[in-house]
């Protein structure tokens, strides 16, 4: 079966206008994503995530190599068929309401009538927009405006989703809600490529990863490889005295296989403490 991404030794050099050095955005940058697949692309600002994303739609023409979508070249209009793009700033007619704007993003998609109607309902739903569905975007805060800007990328039911930043300037709680909706795509099989600056977010939900540094893919691979530590193994107890710890780190010794590094206490993350101390709380 085709990659749902296949991007061969791209490299794009945008050229001034006038006198001034060029600027090597993305330098011989190859990825494959499986359909289904989720794929983080991470690395700092000005690494070429953007220019990369842009050439794989063929929004810029590559300088050389090449971006198949499903074996379809992103230079040819029809391999954006299959595909919903989320931008990194995505701009919203802030007076049309949010079941407005995806019957207009519907309509430039070629739907009508009640498959229209029920798409919209089917996405509303989708990203927990129901209940403002007549309210203007004006309105909307900045993780609504990210959730129905998902659903514009969703309306014509694409088989591979790009998501520029989709948590960008969200709340922990709004970023949450994205996550969950990245993860309900993959349950859905539609293939994700996102790129993010939200490092946890993207260990929660991508496949594989790949970081890219000055426009150079640096490394690339499964997350769960990426990140195990090959020669350690973790043992996790619940309610362990320091008596039986002391027996356990003993045990080891006598055994004379392998060393007791240590024990603690495991730590949540900083936004795990922030959506348990913000999310559902009675404040009555
Ligand atoms: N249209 C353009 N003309 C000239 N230079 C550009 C253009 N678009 C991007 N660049 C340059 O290419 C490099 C890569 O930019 P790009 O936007 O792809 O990075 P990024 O990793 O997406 O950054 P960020 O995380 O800030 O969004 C940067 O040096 C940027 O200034």
């Amino acid at each position: 079966m085709a990659s749902a991404v296949d991007i061969q030794n791209l490299v794009k050099v945008f050229h001034p206008s006038f006198r001034g050095t060029p600027v090597k955005a993305v330098d011989d940058v190859s990825i494959q994503i499986a359909a289904g697949e989720v794929y983080g692309l991470i690395g700092p600002n000005g690494s070429g995530k953007s220019t990369t994303m842009k050439a794989l739609l063929g929004l810029v023409a590559p300088t050389s190599g090449s971006c198949r979508i499903f074996d379809a070249d992103s230079l040819e209009v029809d391999s954006r068929q299959q595909v919903g793009f989320l931008p990194e700033n995505p701009y919203f007619y802030k007076h049309l309401t949010g079941a407005e704007t995806l019957s207009f993003y519907g309509k430039l998609c070629g739907l009508r009538g009640k498959s229209l109607e029920e798409r919209i309902s089917e996405l509303l739903d989708l990203v927990d927009l129901q209940g403002a569905r007549d309210r203007r975007l004006g309105g909307y805060s900045k993780g609504m405006l990210q959730r129905i800007g998902l659903a514009q990328a969703l309306i014509q039911e694409p088989r591979l989703v790009i998501l520029d930043e989709p948590t960008a300037g969200v709340d922990p709680v709004g970023s949450r809600q994205i996550r969950d909706l990245i993860l309900a795509l993959k349950e859905r099989g539609i293939t994700v490529f996102l790129c993010s600056h939200l490092l946890e977010q993207v260990q929660e939900v991508c496949d594989r990863v790949g970081i890219i540094y000055k426009g150079r893919m640096v490394k690339e691979g499964r997350l769960d490889e990426m990140l195990a530590i090959e020669e350690q193994t973790e043992v996790l107890l619940r309610d362990a005295s320091p008596e039986l710890i002391e027996r356990i780190r003993k045990l080891v010794e006598e055994s004379g296989q392998g060393e007791f590094l240590g024990s603690g206490k495991p730590r949540t993350t900083l936004e795990r403490l922030f959506l348990e101390q913000t999310t559902n709380r009675d404040d009555s």
